[in-house]
């Protein structure tokens, strides 16, 4: 029996299908989850969320006895409301699997039970279309056929990645967690830039997306990497050394300001831990 029969088998639990939730939700019905397998508690469910319901969804419904996976998808300051309803889980097989920022495994510890299997995990938005990246690490109860699970609900969004010490999950969240946020930035300065330069806003959004996702894809596919694939749009004394002369200085261009953007993310990731 393949991971994705056994949840089918024994459902899993989704508690919050906000942004991240509903991402997951889809990925997990595109790879052929029934509907019937998957529980959700949210306090207010979207269309969607009730169309489903009239699938076979249980949808705000008693809490199952022993789930394969309970998926928290709350905000970080929700989860002293959120998390006592499904504390019964605890020290039976389910595996708690948690998406929050910043909540670190010793406090789903305190709520669940040392005993129970639980897996941190820091996916991203692209998750919405099956390209996010997701990084994953578990307490101690948590072993290989546990991350095998856990890995295995994830990769219906995208990526993942097993990560060797908690502490990690702070860059994760300042680089990747928080990373689609920087680029969607980077795709309003690009067209506000050629606004500027006298595009008209449509045509200089359009120019913008195209190059960010097109730039993304190349780098992901071509065999050089970043560095060279740079190296191979500078001409010689071209437009783009004259461009790169200002987004690449040490002091004033983009390393410093990427560097203290991350830094500011994974220090509020470190604080959300209270
Ligand atoms: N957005 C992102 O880029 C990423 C987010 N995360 C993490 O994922 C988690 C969810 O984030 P996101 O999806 O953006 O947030 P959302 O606010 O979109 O989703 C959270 C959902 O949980 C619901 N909720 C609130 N209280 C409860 C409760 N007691 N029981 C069940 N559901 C409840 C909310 O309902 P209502 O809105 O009505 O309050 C909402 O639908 C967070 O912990 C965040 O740190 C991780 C990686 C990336
Ligand atoms: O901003 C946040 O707190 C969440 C975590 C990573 C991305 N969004």
């Amino acid at each position: 029996m393949g991971i994705f029969d056994r949840i089918a088998d024994k459902g899993i639990l989704l508690l919050g299908c906000g942004k991240m939730g509903s991402a997951m939700l889809e990925g997990w019905l595109s790879k052929g989850l029934p509907p019937q397998a998957i529980h959700v508690r949210d306090p207010n469910p979207s269309d969607r969320l009730k169309a489903l319901a009239g699938q076979g969804l249980h949808l705000n419904a008693d809490l199952p006895a022993a789930p394969a996976i309970c998926l928290v998808a709350v905000k970080p300051q929700m989860m002293g409301a959120a998390l006592p309803d499904v504390a019964a889980l605890g020290g039976g097989p389910t595996l708690v699997l948690s998406i929050a920022a910043g909540t670190p495994i010793a406090r789903f510890e305190q709520v669940f039970g040392a005993a129970t299997p639980i897996v941190r995990a820091m996916p991203n938005t692209p998750a919405a279309i099956g390209r996010g990246i997701t990084a994953l690490i578990g307490n101690d109860a948590a072993g290989p056929a546990h991350l095998d699970m856990a890995e295995a609900v994830l990769a219906a969004i995208g990526e993942t990645v097993r990560l060797e010490h908690e502490d990690q999950i702070d860059a994760v969240t300042g680089l990747s967690g928080s990373g689609p946020a920087y680029v969607f930035h980077l795709i309003e300065c690009l067209a506000a830039a050629g606004e500027a330069e006298g595009l008209a806003p449509a045509l200089a959004m359009r120019l913008a997306k195209a190059t960010v996702a097109g730039a993304g894809m190349l780098a992901m596919e071509a065999d050089e990497g970043p560095a060279q694939l740079r190296a191979n749009v500078t001409s010689p004394n071209g437009t783009t050394q004259a461009g790169l002369a200002v987004l690449m200085d040490a002091e004033n261009g983009l390393p410093p300001l990427i560097r203290a953007t991350v830094a500011a993310a994974a220090g509020r990731s470190r604080e959300l831990k209270g």
